[in-house]
């Protein structure tokens, strides 16, 4: 994870096997802006590109939507553990580059090129918990991603529409604390979004902001850095790229290829596209062009994606690095760093690569540091403190939470009787169910099993091939795939309309997994279901977290769950209300965002 400051910063082959020698110029040329302040839209911009920019016109390769190069010839059928070492030996590296330099067996990085992608591809993903095939190798493919939509409708359709419990929100307890914190909006109109953002809010039927978006959006406004806890599912995408996409346009700078204005890091890929298609969809229309660069893709691709220039860059860390390291990207522009899910960022010594790029050479000082998460331990607030200044401290509830429109059910069930108890409740009702397992072993064991029963499944993990992973996602989303089985890849961020239930199969073993993992349902006021089976040999330990997690969430804690609550000795530090500023001091506001005519917000 962390040696990859050795790297060779312009390697002679892409990991992907292309040959760097077409790719184009490290920090080419400025491109020409002058387009009208007054015009958001491009329509006038000297031919400016719209929308999104970065993706390929011509889409994949071999148009099978799949991208280029992926030969899974197999439909999906389920998990299959096996399917995976095929794709690997036909579309893995060695075939077709025959770089060396990879010592499989002990798996170290040799001295230039493919091993040390190797290494970082596998960083790519933090959750990635390192597993590997049976054969001890990483699959690879050349995987160019499908483009993304222009569909109108397809771009502003990708939402949950709110639930009933929506305006439950309002009675939430919002704690916030710094200096000077900018008044909380009340309505979209409050937050004086440039139009055409405010427009694309519209079409995409918000109504009302939530908490965290009431909050955030004045503070990012004021230039202000911010950390930000909110429940899950509550709206923190938004909560960030309103306002940024709207300072981006209100005050417009020169555009120069390898120098984004804002950039957006995200621990996982799937998160980090799903930000990419919000990104679009609130720029939709306006002249901002949106890139991004995730692992398990082609680099050359995406390098030729970025070269055309981006406001906005989405990146996974690893892959961010990359570019970095290879002065692709520079942050002399950058006037805006988010980090998402930034607990997971910072945590399991990500922490250096973290540092690497934000307190990178080229980095503007002036730039703003956003960070949000529903959870954030405390001793990752105080890493976290290192890379912002003067910011506003805000909670939405409780730090950590778990949301209380999901209706959470434990179950004693120990590994042998997990299989029968999940069919039982999938005979119920299997539509939209995500299954989560610890192991990626685990999750194709699961899935073949499953896809061999009534129930179509499929399966997301970190060995799987990102065209894979990919496809697994579209298929559960379209519903293809009624179940799908996940590790923890798939635990944070994701915002899939059609979860209606949560199964921790395996429970995870700490309590801000559990809760980002039942945070997948019940999001933007909307019921959801989850359930968990709880091996009291296996997860003893989780037992007194859990518990202060179901009291939290006024949730039924079971008998034989409280019987053992004692004995847990999780580490799990539950506030009554609000979670803490780890700065301390006596600035906190803490009432509900509905009594904000009561507050005193300067
Ligand atoms: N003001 C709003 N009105 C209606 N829907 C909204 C609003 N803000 C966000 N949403 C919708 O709520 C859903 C959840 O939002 P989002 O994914 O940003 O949640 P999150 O807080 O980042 O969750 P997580 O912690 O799981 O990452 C999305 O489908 C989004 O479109």
């Amino acid at each position: 994870m962390s040696d990859w400051g050795d790297e060779p910063s312009a390697p002679t082959q892409s990991a992907d096997g292309g040959d760097w020698d077409d790719v184009p110029a490290a920090n080419p040329q400025k491109e020409v802006t002058g387009w009208s302040d007054d015009e958001d839209n491009g329509k006038s911009s000297g031919g400016r590109g719209r929308v999104g920019g970065g993706f390929r016109k011509e889409g994949d390769r071999d148009g099978d939507g799949d991208g280029g190069g992926f030969r899974g010839g197999r439909r999906e059928g389920g998990g299959g553990g096996f399917r995976g070492r095929r794709d690997g030996n036909e579309d893995g590296e060695e075939r077709r580059g025959g770089r060396g330099g990879f010592n499989r067996e002990r798996g170290e990085r040799g001295e230039k090129g493919e091993g040390g992608e190797r290494r970082r591809r596998n960083d790519d993903d933090v959750n990635n918990n390192n597993e590997v095939a049976d054969d001890g190798e990483k699959k690879r493919e050349f995987y160019i991603p499908p483009e993304p939509t222009n569909d109108v409708t397809e771009i502003f359709s990708s939402g949950i529409t709110s639930g009933i419990n929506f305006s439950k929100y309002d009675n939430i307890p919002v704690k916030v604390s710094g200096e000077n914190v900018p008044k909380a909006i009340k309505s979209f109109e409050e937050a004086q979004l440039r139009s055409i953002i405010g427009e694309n809010v519209t079409k995409s039927g918000y109504k009302v902001p939530t908490p965290i978006q009431k909050v955030s959006i004045p503070v990012i406004a004021d230039g202000r850095d911010l950390m930000a806890c909110a429940q899950t599912g509550s709206g923190k995408t938004a909560a960030f790229l309103l306002p940024i996409l709207s300072k981006l346009l209100d005050d417009p700078q020169d555009l120069e290829i390898g120098k984004p204005q804002a950039v957006i890091v995200s621990p996982t890929r799937e998160l980090a596209i799903q930000i990419f298609s919000e990104a679009r969809k609130f720029g939709f229309d306006s002249y901002l062009k949106i890139s991004i660069v995730y692992g398990g893709t082609s680099f050359k691709h995406q390098n030729e994606c970025i070269t055309k220039g981006c406001h906005v860059l989405i990146a996974t860390p690893g892959r961010l690095l990359d570019f970095v390291e290879r002065t692709f990207i520079t942050f002399d522009d950058t006037r805006f760093v988010v980090l998402d899910e930034a607990d997971r960022m910072l945590d399991m010594g990500f922490s250096e690569s973290m540092r690497k790029f934000m307190f990178h050479s080229t980095m503007r000082p002036e730039h703003q540091t956003l960070m949000f998460s529903a959870t954030f331990p405390e001793e990752i607030q105080r890493l976290a403190g290192e890379f912002l200044k003067d910011y506003v401290f805000v909670t939405i509830g409780v730090v950590g939470g778990a949301c209380s429109d999901v209706l959470q059910t434990i179950h004693e069930v120990n590994k042998f009787n997990k299989r029968s108890k999940l069919m039982e409740i999938l005979r119920e009702q299997a539509d939209g169910t995500i299954v989560f397992v610890e192991t990626k072993r685990g999750a194709d064991f699961l899935a073949s099993f499953l896809s061999e029963t009534e129930f179509p499944t499929t399966s997301i993990h970190g060995d799987r091939l990102q065209s894979q992973r990919e496809q697994a996602l579209r298929d559960f989303k379209n519903g293809t795939m009624k179940v799908i089985i996940a590790t923890s890849v798939a635990a944070r961020g994701l915002d899939i309309k059609n979860i209606k239930h949560v199964i921790n199969f395996d429970m995870p073993n700490n309590i801000d997994d559990y809760v980002h993992r039942i945070g997948r349902t019940g999001r933007v006021g909307n019921n959801g279901r989850a359930t968990s089976f709880f091996d009291p040999d296996q997860d003893r330990a989780l037992a007194s977290d859990l518990i202060k997690i179901l009291q939290g969430s006024a949730q039924t804690v079971p008998e034989f769950l409280s019987d053992m609550g004692g004995g847990g000795g999780g580490g799990y530090s539950y506030k009554k209300f609000g979670g803490v500023d780890v700065r301390g001091g006596g600035n906190a506001v803490s009432d509900p965002v509905n009594a904000e005519a009561d507050q005193d917000w300067d």
